[in-house]
C-alpha cells in the first residue's frame, strides 16, 4: 500500500518519534540569545563574527515609501546598502538578527508578532521543548513515490538544518511547530535554494506553501539586490507570489508572514473584492513579497502602482489553476506583457496537486531550464482521506444530507473540532442549501463568488471557529484552504473535472490528519464514473461495484483536463510527442526516474533505485 507523507503524522500520538531533524545543526542550538542588529555590509558572514552595532531608530525619510528603517541620515535611499531597494527594512537580514534594534519596524510602524504571543522568544523556547516531546514521526512517510526530471537535480534533505535558510527563519519554523520538513519540502527547497526553476506536484495538505515561501523569504534575507527606484509612487517587489482566490492569498499572507517574522522581510497582499486605498496605503509602506491575486494585481499594474521590473521570485500556487481558461490570459499579462523580469533572469517556481500535461505545456513558457517534482503521483489523493461514493438521485440529495448530519451528531462528531464542508455547483444552490440547513437546526454558512468580500470573510471565520460547522461551498473554497478541524468533505453535486474532486476533498485530510470525503453521484455524473474510481483504486479506497460499472460503460475522461492519459502522471517532457515535435528545447533530458515503465498509467516502479527515493 502506498503510504502518503501525512500519514506518519498520525504516529504523533504513538510517541514514536525520529527527532533526527531537531539534533545537532541549528535546529538543536540551545534558545537564541537576543541578536544585535546586522548591519547590511555585514551580512554575509557568520553570525559570530558580526560584531553588535547601534539600533536602526533614525526618523522615517519622509518620501513615499518610508519608515522601513532607513538610516539614521533619514534618507532609505542614500548610500550604497546592497540591498537597500529592500524598501527600507534597516534591521532584520539573516543569521537571526532579526529583531534586535532594528530600525524598521520600530519606527513608525512595528511588526506584528504573528504569532499573536509577545513574549516570543520564551515561547519559542517552550515551543521547540513541546516538539522534542511530541514531534511528528515523519519515518512511514519515506516509501512515497517521488520523481524528478531535469537536469543536475540538488539532491533532498532530511532536516531543515541540513538547509541554512538562516537563524531567524529557522526559528519561525520552530515557531510554527515544523519539526521535519515534508516530503516536498524536502525536495523543493534545496531546488529552489540552488536558484533552479520549478514545476512541483504534491498532494493536498502536504506543506507545498512552506515549500516555496522558505526559499523565497531565505533568497530574500541574504540576496543583494540591486537599489530600487526612488521617488516614485510604484513599489517594486522582489517576489511575486499568485493565487487563483481571495481567501488563499489571504492565507498564504498570513503563513508568510509568520515564516517572515523578525527576519526584515516584508509581505504584504493585494486581492480583490476589498478596498484599494488600503492595499496602497500599506504597499507604500514596503514590500518585498507581494501575494497577490491575478486581477487585482493587473488593476495595481495599469494604475503603475505596482512595477514587477525587479522580481526574483515568482510563484503561482496553484499553478493549473492560474493557467487554466480562466486565469490564462490575466496570467500571461502579468508574466509576458509587463515589465516582469523575464525568465531565467527570475526564479520561477511552479505548485499544484494536479497538473495536467496541457497546463505543464503552457507553464513551460515561463520556465528556464527547469526541474519537475512529483511526490506522490500527480493528481493522486492522499490515502488519509476515506472515500465514500453513494448513489443519490438529485430529488433525494437534501434527505440523504440529513441522514450523514444526524449520523455525524449522533456520534457526538459536531462542532468546533468536527467541521463539514459541503460543495455544490451553483451559488444559488448554495444560498438555497444554507437556508435549508439552517431551517432544519443545522447551523451553516456559505461562501461563493455573488457574496461581497466582507461576507466571504466573516463566513469563513464563522465556519473556523465552529460558530456555524456547516459551511457550503462553490469550488470558491475548493483549492488550497487550509482549514483545521474539518473532518467530513460532502460533494452534494460532483464536480466536472476530477483535479476539482481531488482539491476539494483535500481540504480534510491535511497535514497527517485524517477526514472523510463522501460524493452524491447520480446518472448526470457519468462522465466521472471512471476517472473517480481510478483515483479512489489508486488510493486504496473500496470502489462500489456500481460505479466499476459506470466507470466499464463510460469512456475515459469525460470533462477531465487530464488529456487522456490516466492522472497525467508525470513529467510531460518524457512524452514522446512532446521530443517529436521538437517542443524540448527547454529540457535538458536528465532525470531520475528511470523507473518510468512508460505508457498508459505507467507507473512508479519503487524498485527503481534511480527512480525514486
Ligand atoms: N514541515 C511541517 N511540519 C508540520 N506541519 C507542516 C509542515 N509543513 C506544513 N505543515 C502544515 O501542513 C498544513 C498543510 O500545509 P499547506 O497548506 O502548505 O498544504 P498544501 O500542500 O499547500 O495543500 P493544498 O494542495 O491543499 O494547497 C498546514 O497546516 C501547515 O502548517
Amino acid at each position: 500500500m502506498r503510504t502518503s507523507w501525512a500519514d506518519a503524522v498520525e504516529n504523533v500520538a504513538t510517541g514514536s518519534f525520529d527527532n533526527a531533524g531537531i539534533s545537532g545543526g541549528t535546529e538543536r542550538q540551545s534558545a537564541p540569545t537576543k541578536p544585535a542588529y546586522v548591519p547590511p555590509h555585514l551580512r554575509n558572514r557568520t553570525p559570530a563574527s558580526e560584531p553588535p552595532a547601534p539600533s536602526l531608530g533614525g526618523p522615517p525619510s519622509g518620501n513615499d515609501r518610508s519608515g522601513y528603517g532607513g538610516p539614521t541620515s533619514g534618507s532609505r535611499w542614500a548610500g550604497s546598502r546592497p540591498d537597500f531597494g529592500r524598501q527600507g527594512y534597516g534591521g532584520g537580514g539573516r543569521g537571526g538578527g532579526g529583531w534586535g534594534g532594528r530600525g524598521g519596524w520600530g519606527g513608525r510602524d512595528r511588526e506584528v508578532n504573528p504569532f499573536g504571543n509577545d513574549d516570543v522568544e520564551t515561547d519559542a523556547e517552550r515551543v521547540f521543548n513541546e516538539q522534542e516531546n511530541t514531534g511528528i514521526n515523519f519515518d512511514a512517510y519515506e516509501d512515497i513515490p517521488v520523481e524528478t526530471s531535469g537536469d543536475n537535480v540538488p539532491p533532498p534533505v532530511n532536516t531543515f538544518a541540513d538547509i541554512d535558510l538562516g537563524d531567524a527563519l529557522n526559528l519561525n519554523i520552530r515557531r510554527c511547530k515544523y519539526v521535519k520538513p515534508t516530503p516536498v519540502q524536502r525536495h523543493a527547497i534545496p531546488i529552489s535554494l540552488a536558484g533552479r526553476d520549478l514545476m512541483a506536484c504534491a498532494q493536498t495538505g502536504s506543506g507545498k506553501t512552506a515549500a516555496f515561501c522558505f526559499p523565497i523569504i531565505s533568497g530574500i534575507m541574504r540576496g543583494q539586490f540591486p537599489q530600487r527606484p526612488r521617488g516614485v509612487r510604484t513599489v517594486f517587489p522582489l517576489a511575486l507570489i499568485l493565487s487563483p482566490t481571495r481567501e488563499l492569498s489571504m492565507q498564504i499572507h498570513e503563513e508568510a508572514r509568520k515564516f517572515a517574522y523578525q527576519t526584515g522581510v516584508k509581505v504584504v497582499v493585494a486581492y480583490g473584492g476589498a478596498p484599494i486605498n488600503q492595499q496602497l496605503r500599506e504597499l507604500e509602506r514596503g514590500v518585498d513579497i507581494l501575494v497577490a491575486t491575478p486581477g487585482r494585481l493587473v488593476d495595481l499594474l495599469e494604475r503603475a502602482k505596482v512595477s514587477l521590473q525587479m522580481i526574483r521570485y515568482l510563484a503561482l500556487d496553484e499553478a493549473d489553476r492560474m493557467l487554466d481558461m480562466g486565469f490564462e490570459p490575466q496570467i500571461r499579462k502579468i508574466v509576458e506583457q509587463m515589465d516582469m523580469t523575464p525568465r531565467g533572469e527570475r526564479q520561477t517556481m511552479l505548485f499544484s496537486a494536479t497538473f495536467p500535461k496541457e497546463i505543464q505545456r503552457m507553464a513551460s513558457d515561463f520556465l528556464s531550464n527547469y526541474i519537475f517534482l512529483a511526490v506522490g503521483r500527480v493528481g493522486s489523493s492522499t490515502d488519509l482521506i476515506v472515500q465514500r461514493v453513494e448513489f443519490v438521485h438529485d430529488s433525494d440529495k437534501r434527505s440523504y444530507l440529513m441522514d450523514l448530519l444526524h449520523a455525524q451528531k449522533a456520534n457526538g462528531a459536531q462542532g468546533k473540532q468536527s467541521l463539514t464542508l459541503v460543495f455544490v455547483e451553483t451559488k444559488k444552490g448554495a444560498d438555497s442549501l444554507e437556508h435549508w440547513l439552517c431551517l432544519n437546526g443545522f447551523p451553516a454558512t456559505t461562501i461563493h463568488g455573488d457574496r461581497t468580500q466582507q461576507e466571504r470573510e466573516l463566513a469563513l471565520r464563522s465556519f473556523k471557529s465552529g460558530n456555524t460547522p456547516i459551511l457550503v461551498a462553490t469550488d470558491v473554497a475548493a483549492r488550497g484552504l487550509d482549514i483545521p478541524h474539518v473532518s467530513h468533505v460532502i460533494n452534494f453535486d460532483l464536480p466536472n473535472d476530477i483535479d476539482d474532486y481531488v482539491h476539494r476533498i483535500g481540504r480534510t485530510g491535511r497535514a497527517g490528519k485524517s477526514g472523510l470525503a463522501t460524493a452524491f453521484f447520480n446518472e448526470n455524473n457519468t462522465s466521472m464514473a471512471r476517472p473517480l474510481a481510478d483515483l479512489m483504486k489508486e488510493s486504496n479506497q473500496e470502489v462500489p461495484d456500481w460505479l466499476t460499472r459506470f466507470a466499464s460503460r463510460s469512456s475515459y475522461g469525460g470533462k477531465s483536463r487530464r488529456g487522456g492519459g490516466r492522472f497525467g502522471a508525470r513529467d510531460f517532457r518524457r512524452d514522446s510527442s512532446y521530443n517529436r515535435s521538437g517542443g524540448g528545447g527547454d529540457y535538458y533530458g536528465g532525470g531520475s526516474s528511470a523507473g518510468y515503465s512508460g505508457g498508459y498509467g505507467g507507473g512508479y516502479n519503487p524498485g527503481a533505485a534511480s527512480a525514486w527515493d
